[in-house]
């Protein structure tokens, strides 16, 4: 379980992250939409740990993030792994700042891949990818520790159609197995996708609600309608 209890941050003059509350169950399958500067960034990143709030707290468990590492699989908005190492080795290096020994990376690296779909590419420079495979890697190496709980931000922004839905089968599969997974969106139509459904702006949490409930209340479900009424309201 995670516990986000009335956190806020500041940057200088700029609030990204105004009284925010939220409690993410284990096994959610959790999405966290938003436009640009929303807070989408500071939130996850809160979770994690990363970034450690000027009011509030995050509790894992109910234990703070940096006591709760080695559970987190994270992925960064931008590709950060190293462009003129292969696949293989860039996945064995996940493994190790894991700390995981040399025979259980090579098995979880091999599985992993396998699972992503780079198995044949293991060899390929992650500079040689093309944007879908490279966030099939950054995917692959957040999992090779098999974390509990996996942060994904903005994993889809700026990838094709078709590689977009191979990763959120694959998002889902991780979910399926027992994973909670967090993502977040700048794309409203994804929320579709996902159970629970988060909308962001200027810093606040709009609305927390199910996506069943969201459909329920609102006939012809469209999150991009809703929040553009609730924004021209000022909210
Ligand atoms: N390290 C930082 N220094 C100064 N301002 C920051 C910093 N990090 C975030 N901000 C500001 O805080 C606000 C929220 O940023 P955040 O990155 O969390 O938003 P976001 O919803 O993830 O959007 P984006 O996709 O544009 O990153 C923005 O106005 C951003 O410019």
């Amino acid at each position: 379980m995670i516990e986000i209890n009335n956190i806020s941050k500041n940057f200088g003059q700029v609030r990204a992250l105004s009284n925010c509350s939220l409690k993410i169950a284990d096994k959610a399958m959790m999405i966290i939409a938003g436009g640009d500067g929303a807070g989408k960034t500071t939130l996850l990143k809160s979770i994690i740990g990363l970034i450690i709030p000027d009011r509030g707290q995050v509790l894992i468990n109910g234990q703070l993030p940096k006591t709760q590492k080695k559970y987190f699989g994270y992925m960064a908005q931008q590709f950060s792994w190293y462009k003129n190492l292969s696949v293989d080795e860039n996945m064995i290096l996940s493994a190790t700042l894991y700390g995981m020994n040399k025979d259980e990376a090579k098995e979880n690296c091999a599985r992993i891949l396998k699972f992503v779909g780079l198995y044949q590419f293991k060899k390929r420079l992650a500079g040689k990818l093309s944007g879908g495979m490279k966030q099939k890697l950054a995917l692959a190496a957040a999992l090779v520790h098999e974390p509990k709980f996996l942060l994904l931000d903005e994993p889809s922004t700026g990838v094709d159609p078709v590689s977009r839905q191979e990763l959120w089968e694959l998002f889902q599969q991780v979910n399926e197995q027992g994973t909670t997974v967090i993502i977040t969106t700048p794309y409203f139509d994804e929320v579709n996708y996902c159970r629970e459904i988060i909308l962001m702006n200027n810093g606040r949490i709009l609305i927390n609600s199910s996506l069943a409930d969201l459909q329920k209340q609102n006939k012809g479900f469209n999150l991009e309608d809703i929040y553009f009424k609730l924004t021209e309201k000022g909210e």
